[in-house]
């Protein structure tokens, strides 16, 4: 029997499970968490057949350059917007936070949902890393194995002048600062990779493993030129076999980044005129990564006000809003992911996709169920819904489209599943 289902239908409980709020991945950065992830059968797409939980970006830099003071205001920042989420901090340097998302609440004032639930993000702080950290220098490797087990890295760059803060390399000095994580990570990624070159050409495989082992050489042997040029694996072009074949690696240079430039209270009103600033915005534009400028201290100062004092404080330096929705957005874009949405009486949420998921797919990420019963989904596009101002009328009008299993979801789209049980 059909059934239609929508947020109403899916237990609460059912929503606190982490792994039905899950999504998956298609990238080779991702994935290499294994005692987090289960697997399923999707076939359908070239992404790989496994669901994990929240994508995680991994704080990561010099030792006291703010990485903790960032963490710790982007968790209670998060923690507040989406208070209604479970198991809010899962350690004490692993937060989950909610994306800050306009939509959501006109979407749930129009339906008059009992609450609206963002999409979320994982942050992880991870433990500065020194030169010489690939060798093992400062517990080097056990930090970059924290940084294998992430999606995404945002490298926290010191770009405030404080006498009382030491620096590790004596001065404020982002371009170096920068080289020195991206060395390490290189010289981890090469390591990795002679080891795994070896074994691969001693390696006596079955003909079927053999296709697969070939394309992961010759894949690896491109990407250690690369790294031996001084780029990044992420700039070397790969085929999704090839891709697929090194996933395994969790090569740290394959994660996207984004640069975030920690600026003094001073500065945040025009980070850009600051020389430091200048720097990182110049590299990140070389290296083809984001770049977001905070001040962490500013951010941890606003966390400890009460709410109604916080834009008071902003004003006064200058600036309108606090640099973390931004932070959070830049993630979450970074890594590829898109909205849909859910919207009735009990609630409004926020789901997350990977950009050319199919309907059935995006049903499974609330619910497995949901996908293997897919029928069809009524879909409407988040503006149409906004015009019309409820499903109903929109339904009214003709907006609320009736979308089968091959329907690519477009970001934004307001959704009802309807499945077999
Ligand atoms: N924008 C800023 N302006 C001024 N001081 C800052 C700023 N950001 C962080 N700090 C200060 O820098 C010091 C180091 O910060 P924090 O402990 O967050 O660094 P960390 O990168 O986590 O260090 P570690 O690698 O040792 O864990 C703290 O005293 C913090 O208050
Ligand atoms: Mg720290």
């Amino acid at each position: 029997m059909a059934r239609i289902a929508c947020h109403q239908l899916v237990p609460s409980s059912m929503a606190l499970l982490p792994l039905k709020s899950s999504l998956l991945h298609p990238s080779s950065a991702l994935l290499c968490r294994p005692s987090l992830s289960v697997a399923i059968g999707l076939g359908r797409r070239q992404y790989s057949s496994k669901v994990t939980m929240s994508l995680r970006a991994g704080i990561v830099g010099l030792p006291n350059v703010g990485k903790s003071t960032l963490f710790n205001a982007v968790v209670e920042n998060g923690k507040a917007q989406a208070a209604n989420f479970p198991f809010c901090t899962i350690e004490p340097n692993v937060g989950i936070v909610g994306v800050p998302d306009p939509r959501l609440q006109v979407l749930s004032d129009l339906s008059k949902s009992q609450r609206a639930v963002p999409a979320s993000i994982e942050f992880v702080d991870i433990a500065g890393l020194v030169k010489g950290a690939s060798q093992g220098e400062g517990l080097g490797n056990k930090f970059l194995s924290h940084i294998r087990e992430v999606d995404s890295i945002l490298q926290v760059v010191r770009c405030f002048e404080d006498n009382d803060i030491v620096h590790v390399n004596g001065k404020v000095d982002p371009k170096s600062d920068i080289d020195v994580i991206n060395l390490e990570l290189v010289f981890s990624d090469v390591d990795q990779i002679e080891k795994r070159i070896d074994k691969l050409k001693k390696g006596k495989s079955s003909p079927q493993a053999k296709v697969k082992e070939e394309a992961e050489k010759s894949a690896l042997e491109r990407i250690q030129q690369a790294l031996m040029d001084g780029k990044p694996a992420r700039s070397v072009p790969l085929t999704e076999f090839e891709k697929d074949a090194i996933k395994h690696m969790c090569l740290l240079t394959m994660k996207p980044v984004i640069y975030v430039a920690n600026v003094a209270e001073s500065d945040l009103a025009s980070p850009e005129e600051n020389p430091h600033v200048k720097d990182v915005m110049k590299l990140a534009s070389e290296l083809k990564s984001g770049i977001v400028t905070v001040s962490a201290q500013v951010e941890s100062e606003l966390t400890e006000l009460p709410s109604e004092d916080r834009l008071e404080f902003l004003n006064s330096l200058g600036v309108d809003e606090s640099g973390l929705g931004n932070l959070i957005r830049a993630t979450y874009d970074l890594l590829g992911l898109r909205t849909y949405f859910t919207s009735g009486e009990k609630e409004t949420k926020a789901w997350t996709i990977l950009s050319g998921m199919t309907a059935p797919q995006a049903a499974g990420v609330i619910h497995s169920d949901f996908e293997k019963g897919f029928i069809r989904a009524e879909t409407v596009a988040y503006d149409d819904f906004v015009a019309a101002g409820s499903l109903a009328s929109a339904r009214e009008k003709g907006l609320l489209r009736s979308e089968g299993k091959d329907y690519v979801v477009k970001e934004g789209d307001v959704m009802l599943f309807r499945f077999n049980v």
